[in-house]
């Protein structure tokens, strides 16, 4: 499976060694914001003896005619929100998208949707396996709870300004306001902490999930391309995927779901 990457910043330089380290995974480019080491590899920069990963400038490609020559069977983004602009053109080679992007401007998401009636769309704001299961046992216990208090707690590392886009996709999962039911903290190198707090009268149940490497999101995003291969066009997400190895249906009786 041929890969484009978007983002090879904190998390997009870890997914690209997951995916280099992939025996079924080729990675074929990634694209980045800064001029910082655009014609290299990205497997060199990480280490491997050979080339893997040419690594491009957004602003120096014509993406008109990039994919052309440059086709890939499955687009994962770390990078940001406005990428979505520079990989519409993909979709027309019947490109399919994983996109990791945790906040989306309102126009970038509907710009997410637009490539959705055209190709596969898989988007989770939390794309480590781990992180959905929170979200199934969380649904789950608040049927058997449904008078419990719940309260979701966020970790991160320091320099994240934004609130976390798991912890407000889990807030949605749960029907909680998420101005009044996300805590957010921000301290030293934190990866990525979720816990989902159930007050009851007489005890406290807290689930809790925590990345403690970014390799994490890597492995997920790999998951998810695998997945979305051979699917039809649509929106997805790896809450879908997982359900539907958990309920045990077969992937072929997925219907895309409106989900962006
Ligand atoms: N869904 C999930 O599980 C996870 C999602 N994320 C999300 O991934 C995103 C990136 O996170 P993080 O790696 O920490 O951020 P960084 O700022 O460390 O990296 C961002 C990367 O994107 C590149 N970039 C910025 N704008 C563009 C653009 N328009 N086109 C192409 N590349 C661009 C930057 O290029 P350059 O290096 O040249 O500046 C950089 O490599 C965030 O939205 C974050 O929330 C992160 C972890 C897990
Ligand atoms: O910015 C990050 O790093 C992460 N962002 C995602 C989020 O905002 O939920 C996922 C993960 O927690 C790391």
């Amino acid at each position: 499976m041929s890969i484009g990457l978007f983002g090879f910043g904190k998390t997009g330089s870890v997914v690209a060694n997951e995916i280099i380290n992939d025996k079924d995974c080729e990675l074929k480019w990634v694209m980045r914001e800064s001029s910082n080491n655009i014609g290299e590899f990205a497997s060199r920069l990480l280490g491997f003896d050979h080339k893997e990963g040419k690594i491009y400038n957004v602003y120096e490609v014509d993406f008109n005619e990039f994919y052309k020559d440059n086709y890939v069977d499955v687009i994962i983004d770390f990078s940001a929100s406005c990428a979505v602009n520079e990989y519409k053109e993909a979709v027309k080679y019947g490109s399919k998208i994983v996109s990791a992007i945790s906040n989306y401007e309102e126009e970038n998401i509907n710009q997410l949707k637009q490539l959705s009636l055209q190709t596969a769309v898989l988007y989770s704001p939390n794309i480590t396996i781990g992180i959905n299961f929170l979200m199934e046992a969380s649904k789950l216990l608040q049927k058997i709870a449904p008078n419990a208090d719940i309260e979701i707690i966020e970790e991160h590392f320091r320099g994240k300004k934004d609130v976390s886009g798991t912890a407000l996709r889990i807030a949605d999962a749960l029907g909680l306001d998420k101005e009044q039911h996300v805590n957010s903290i921000r301290v030293g190198g934190i990866i990525g902490k979720h816990e989902v707090v159930f007050g009851l009268p007489n005890q406290t149940i807290r689930i809790v999930h925590e990345s403690h490497n970014r390799a994490a999101f890597g492995q997920g995003a790999i998951y998810a391309a695998k997945w979305i291969m051979g699917k039809e066009k649509g929106s997805y997400s790896m809450e879908q995927a997982l359900s539907l190895i958990m309920s045990g249906s077969k992937d072929n009786e997925l219907e895309p779901t409106v989900l962006l």
